[in-house]
């Protein structure tokens, strides 16, 4: 297939070497300021920044181009991005995550937080730890952590910070050069803690996810996430 990469930089990178390696062809490498013609291209994959990547996705959707979008800190236009996509037929993919750990790890978090949903004695916190280049924070993968608990217990929003209060769950975002992106998650009483914790050895798992799920889209009319994709229950 022929894959437009939407952001060449650590990620885009990444992704062009597991993709070549799958049999596909890069057919688009767009940077800040490139202008491209999208319909090259059978589906988009985009690792920009922020403040662009509502702007590539509309794009994509507008021109009837499948895109699966990696890019953290955007989420405020998601809404809009998923009525663009059910509006013109297309097809999007957004995680936050598009590693195969994470997304179990996802699942384990909710069902964690569900067992501890009535055990009052025990407080929750987290915390992410990422290279100093990153833009965003906390980041997309400890929102998603954080929704996940807000959905299963009494806990109302998630706070940059560590203070720990009866409606918010604290995260603190830590930047440690190189660091690839780990998540760790903690119920501490005065008698004991569990803790559960993902670490990503490097971004390979990151760039497999994304390939797997632009593959996957191909024929697709919708909108879905990586549960869909992985077929996680
Ligand atoms: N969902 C997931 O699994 C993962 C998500 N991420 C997220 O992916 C994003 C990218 O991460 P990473 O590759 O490390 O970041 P980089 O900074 O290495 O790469 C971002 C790239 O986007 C380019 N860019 C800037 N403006 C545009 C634009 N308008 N259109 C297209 N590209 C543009 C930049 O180009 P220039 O240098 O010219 O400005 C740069 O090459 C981040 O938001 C990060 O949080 C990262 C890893 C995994
Ligand atoms: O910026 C990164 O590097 C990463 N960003 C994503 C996030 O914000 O969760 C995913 C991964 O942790 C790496």
């Amino acid at each position: 297939m022929k894959i437009a990469l939407l952001g060449y930089g650590r990620m885009g990178q990444e992704i062009e070497k597991i993709a070549t390696s799958r049999g596909h062809e890069i057919v688009i490498r767009k940077d800040a300021g490139d202008s491209i013609d999208i319909t090259k291209a059978d589906v988009a994959i985009d690792f920009s920044i922020p403040t662009s990547a509502f702007e590539n996705i509309s794009n994509c959707i507008e021109k009837n181009v499948p895109v699966i979008s990696g890019t953290t800190g955007w989420l405020e236009k998601y809404t809009e991005a998923v009525n663009l996509c059910k509006e013109k037929k297309g097809a999007f993919i957004y995680a936050s995550n598009f590693s195969v750990g994470v997304n179990i790890f996802f699942e384990l978090n909710k069902q964690l937080a569900k067992m501890m949903s009535n055990l009052k004695d025990y407080n929750i916190s987290m915390e992410e730890i990422h290279h100093t280049k990153k833009l965003d924070a906390p980041s997309g993968t400890a929102i998603t952590l954080a929704e996940g608990i807000i959905e299963n217990t009494s806990k109302e929003n998630w706070k940059l910070g560590t203070e720990i209060s009866e409606t918010n769950i604290p995260i603190e975002a830590k930047r440690i050069p190189d660091v690839p992106g780990t998540h760790t998650v903690w119920y501490s009483s005065e008698v004991d803690t569990i803790e559960i914790k993902h670490t990503a050895h490097n971004r390979k798992g990151f760039a497999l996810g994304a390939v797997i799920a632009a593959e996957w889209i191909i024929g697709k009319t919708g909108v879905f996430t990586m549960k869909d994709v992985l077929n996680i229950s």
